[in-house]
């Protein structure tokens, strides 16, 4: 698939790679042959062969490490979700806990075709621990609530020193106050303090409920977005995860301040949050992206259901089939989401120069048959079991539907035995 100006445009080529890049794109087989030839790897993914080569998928909000809460607390709105059940399970986590979900999380999104997330956690080292490993890239996030904000800054600090730009800048570290709600003015002022000083990004919970609007009126009489917007958060590159009740006011201000906003269409639908303004958002100009959440409100990590449902949700909010068409939710997992954490034209696109993270799919399936529309098809009908090769700054990390640097086996027995274990230390 490459992008053109206007509508991205389907590609069923081939691609060659150069290192960590895309080195060639070409309709022609004999092209890419001769290149790879001539100056080494290359990716071949012939025409007529029912192969498609995109992009790979951008998830732009998630906490990865809650495949261990999967299933454990389900039907619950927002806060009895957290307070009474997520909040207990996590205080009994420790960081080999944390780095074994984060396995789990980690491979489901490779091989469903996810090749880049944004998360954050407690113990965001060990996510980024788990991310180097796998090959797949992340923005990982330390995050604080405001009972737990002690020793914060000098933490991520030393966390942004030892692991943004890691791996080849597969990794970048970004700071993560829980929500407006949670945390105080004047944490969130200090946390961003790391921002200006490291210039990195920012991203936080936003306006998810009507309860936190009605508690931001209560506690500083203004809406969630004019709070933030009010102690600086939006003077960093920000992302402002749900957005469910925004004021026109709101909406003005992220466009106005180049705020992306991330849409969690199933969280929020599970957790009965509301439904995000995002046909609007995009009207006013401001930039969408979209991510799956945590696998305990989700509760899975696939980002081509993520954007049927993202699609399919805003129809029927607006009650008009036209808005979030396939092209626009498509951008929204890949160049809309690179550009939201700071990578546009590096990564989401397939295009000479850009970062080699590509996926390939089989489209030889009856759930894509027959083929009037690609785009329409791979957003509307193509699931994680038809991505076959995934790759990630040139290397791959998905070979025939498996992956290349780990053990889904050993990686579920670990997930099994320390979920085990906690059910003991619980009892
Ligand atoms: C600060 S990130 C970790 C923290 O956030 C909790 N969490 C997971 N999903 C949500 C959500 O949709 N809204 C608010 N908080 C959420 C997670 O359990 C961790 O405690
Ligand atoms: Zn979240």
């Amino acid at each position: 698939m490459t992008e053109q100006p206007g509508r991205p445009k389907y590609y069923r080529g081939a691609v060659a790679i150069s290192g960590d890049r895309i080195a060639l794109v070409s309709d022609s087989p004999q092209r890419i042959e001769r290149y790879e030839r001539e100056r080494g790897e290359g990716l071949q993914v012939a025409d007529g062969a029912g192969r498609l080569v995109m992009p790979g998928l951008i998830n732009l909000h998630n906490h990865v490490s809650m495949t261990l809460m999967r299933g454990y607390a389900d039907d619950l709105p927002l806060m009895p979700w957290l307070t009474e059940k997520i909040w207990p399970f996590e205080a009994k986590l420790d960081g080999d806990d944390i780095y074994s979900g984060a396995e789990l999380g980690i491979a489901e999104m490779l091989l469903g075709g996810t090749t880049a997330f944004v998360d954050m956690y407690w113990y965001a080292d060990r996510v980024a621990e788990a991310a180097i490993r796998s090959g797949i890239r992340a923005v990982v996030s330390p995050a604080f609530v405001g009972t737990a904000f002690d020793g914060y800054v000098e933490r991520t600090q030393r966390m942004i020193e030892r692991y943004n730009g890691a791996a080849g800048d597969r990794i970048r570290v970004w700071v993560a106050p829980h929500a407006p709600y949670t945390c105080t003015p004047e944490q969130i002022r200090e946390s961003l303090k790391l921002c200006e000083r490291n210039g990195v990004g920012v991203n936080i919970h936003v306006a998810e409920t009507l309860s936190e609007v009605e508690t931001i009126r209560e506690r500083y009489g203004k809406t969630p977005v004019e709070h933030l917007r009010d102690l600086g958060v939006f003077d960093y590159r920000a992302l402002a995860v749900h957005c469910v009740h925004l004021t026109e006011t709101d909406m003005e201000i992220l466009s106005r301040q180049g705020v992306s906003v991330v849409y969690n269409p199933q969280s929020n639908m599970k957790l009965a949050s509301g439904i995000a303004p995002v046909a609007r958002l995009l009207e006013r100009g401001a930039n969408v992206g979209i991510g799956t959440d945590g696998p305990s409100s989700n509760n899975d990590l696939d980002m081509w259901d993520e954007m049927r449902t993202g699609s399919f949700l805003q129809k029927v909010a607006t009650g008009d089939p036209c808005v979030l068409p396939a092209y626009e939710v498509l951008r929204m997992a890949t160049t809309r989401a690179a550009d939201a954490i700071g990578m546009k034209g590096e990564i989401g696109v397939l295009a000479e120069g850009a970062r080699a993270d590509l996926i390939v799919l089989n489209l030889d399936k009856p759930h894509l048959t027959p083929c009037h529309d690609l785009v329409a098809n791979l957003v509307y009908c193509a699931k994680p079991s038809d991505v076959e090769t995934v790759m990630v700054d040139g290397r791959i990390v998905v070979r025939q539907g498996a992956l290349a640097n780990g053990d889904f086996g050993a990686i579920r027995r670990e997930v099994e035995r320390r979920l085990g274990v906690l059910q003991r230390r619980g009892e």
